[in-house]
């Protein structure tokens, strides 16, 4: 039987989902655990990785199934993840030490801090793109080896592993017997430098980490292993893996420099693809690999705000205001405005091109007659202004604005926010019939590694149905909006 489907791992914050796609890249079936989020202690976000795990094999099993697709039908299987989210195991039971540290966890603020004081950052910015924040890995890491005890005698003599969730997750899949990651993942600890290629001994000095315990690196197209037989009832080749906005803009088919795509998930990340040069930002946007092929690498530039559809579940969960995320729409609908309310939602710190990470969040202009719809609508609007920031920093940094961009996530399926962020960021809003993109980008580097597709332009055009929606507000009210927006953010950070 000839193998042409793929199926893609979507690992994501609050849920994991596992998406098969066909030769022609249409989805033929879909499974979806949510995830239980952990908070320990203020500004601390972790996830359990045995229940990552389970829902992985779950989620994959189910959509196999469901499917109706035969083992030896599935060519390959790629691994797309939350990225920086921290990991270490035991190498001998493939038990992690601690919970995963998630890429929203602040923990690492002091040390980021301290490191800034002793003037690290522009080096670490040379080297890996990033600016020094806790967002990324390397002082998560850092963190278990401190306080779990034992372990940084342990990581010293080589009995531990350290990895993002797709590096986990491919050690679960065979057994033990890979430890690897791609660039795309690597490149967001803060201790792979983007231009060498390659772990950095100064960094990996500079924050305590031993180079014994991080992952092999390769393409994003790459044989990596195979699952162990009993998974899945025979083995399956593992031959893509990316970070998940990284395998978005592939997924959107974002290959020609100057192609942008946005994701609103739970955080929202905006990249730039700005090809095979990595271009450095003036305005504290991220320069990151976006993906490798045979060996050649293209850039993007990247704005990360890390709370886009997180507000929407505070909504729903933190506030009771909606009983379902969806619900945010015809409330936004339902009003004329947001009766000059404004939501800053630094929950977890500011991301680009702020960077403030012990800012929190702010509801400003409350009233007494504002109601639950006000405040759905301001959650929505502070996704769009977030935009704003990023795609002015982004004009900034690549001379030009962008001609449309490229929208998906759970929070792009809203009309409402598509709507207002054409308005917000004068720019057509073009959304694809399928959202799943992410797991499209990654079934697409499993499927070149596997050869269902002999290159990129051999790729399926997914994007034969799609809306777009046009910019339609005037520019006083739009101007009006933007100075709110600019004078609330001011004031949440007290300036
Ligand atoms: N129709 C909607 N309107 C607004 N927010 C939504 C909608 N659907 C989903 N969301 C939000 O999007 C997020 C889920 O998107 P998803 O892409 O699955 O996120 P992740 O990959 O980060 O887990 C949730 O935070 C949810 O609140
Ligand atoms: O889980 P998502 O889709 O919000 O993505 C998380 C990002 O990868 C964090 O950098």
């Amino acid at each position: 039987m000839r193998s042409d489907h793929v199926l893609a791992i979507d690992q994501g914050t609050t849920s994991t989902r596992a998406v098969l796609f066909d030769a022609s890249g249409q989805k033929v079936a879909h499974a979806q655990r949510e995830l239980t989020q952990h908070y320990p202690r203020l500004g601390w976000v972790e996830h359990d990785p045995e229940e990552i795990w389970q829902s992985v094999l779950a989620t994959a099993r189910d959509a196999v199934a469901m499917s109706g697709v035969p083992m030896p039908g599935i060519a390959g299987i790629g691994i797309t993840n939350q990225r920086e989210t921290a990991v270490v195991w035991d190498r001998a039971t493939g038990q992690p030490i601690h919970r995963a540290i998630v890429w929203q966890d602040r923990r690492g603020a002091d040390h980021c801090a301290r490191l800034r004081a002793d003037s690290a950052e522009p080096l670490v910015t040379a080297k890996t793109g990033l600016l020094l924040d806790p967002y990324f890995s390397a002082t998560k890491l850092a963190w278990i080896l401190d306080h779990v005890e034992g372990a940084r005698e342990r990581a010293d003599r080589g009995e531990l592993a350290f990895g993002t969730i797709d590096s986990f997750l491919l050690w679960r899949l065979t057994g033990g017997a890979v430890h690897a990651t791609d660039v795309t993942n690597a490149s967001r600890t803060m201790l792979f430098d983007i231009h060498a290629q390659s772990w950095d001994a100064e960094l990996c000095r500079m924050f305590d980490v031993p180079e014994a315990i991080l992952p092999d690196v390769h393409d994003n197209c790459h044989i990596f292993g195979a699952t162990l037989s009993d998974l899945f009832g025979a083995p399956i080749p593992v031959g893509g893996m990316a970070g998940d906005q990284q395998a978005a803009l592939f997924g959107q088919g974002c290959f020609a420099p100057g192609m942008v795509k946005s994701t609103y998930g739970t955080g929202c990340f905006l990249l730039l693809n700005t090809g095979q040069e990595p271009i450095e930002s003036h305005n504290r946007l991220l320069t990151t690999p976006a993906y490798r092929i045979n060996g050649e690498t293209s850039y993007a530039l990247e704005g990360s705000i890390f709370v886009a559809g997180a507000a929407v579940k505070w909504l729903r969960d933190g506030l009771g205001v909606i009983a379902d995320a969806r619900d945010t729409d015809s409330l936004a609908t339902r009003v004329e405005s947001s009766h000059g309310i404004y939501m800053v939602p630094a929950f977890v710190g500011l991301g680009a091109p702020y960077w403030e990470p012990e800012a929190r969040g702010a509801i400003l202009g409350l009233t007494l007659d504002a109601t639950g719809a006000h405040l759905a609508r301001a959650a929505l609007e502070s996704v769009a202004y977030q935009t704003f920031d990023l795609t002015t920093a982004m004009t900034g940094d690549a001379g030009r604005k962008a001609t449309a961009i490229r929208v998906d996530g759970g929070m792009a399926g809203n009309d409402w926010m598509c709507q207002f962020l054409a308005d917000i960021l004068e720019v057509p809003v073009q959304r694809p019939a399928n959202v799943e993109t992410t797991a499209l980008g990654v079934a697409f580097h499993a499927g070149l590694a596997t050869g269902i597709w002999s290159g990129i332009e051999a790729l399926p055009n997914t994007w034969a149905r799609s809306d777009i929606f046009e910019p339609r507000m005037s520019e006083s009210e739009r101007s009006r909006l933007l100075d709110g927006w600019k004078d609330a953010v001011a004031r949440t950070l007290g300036r």
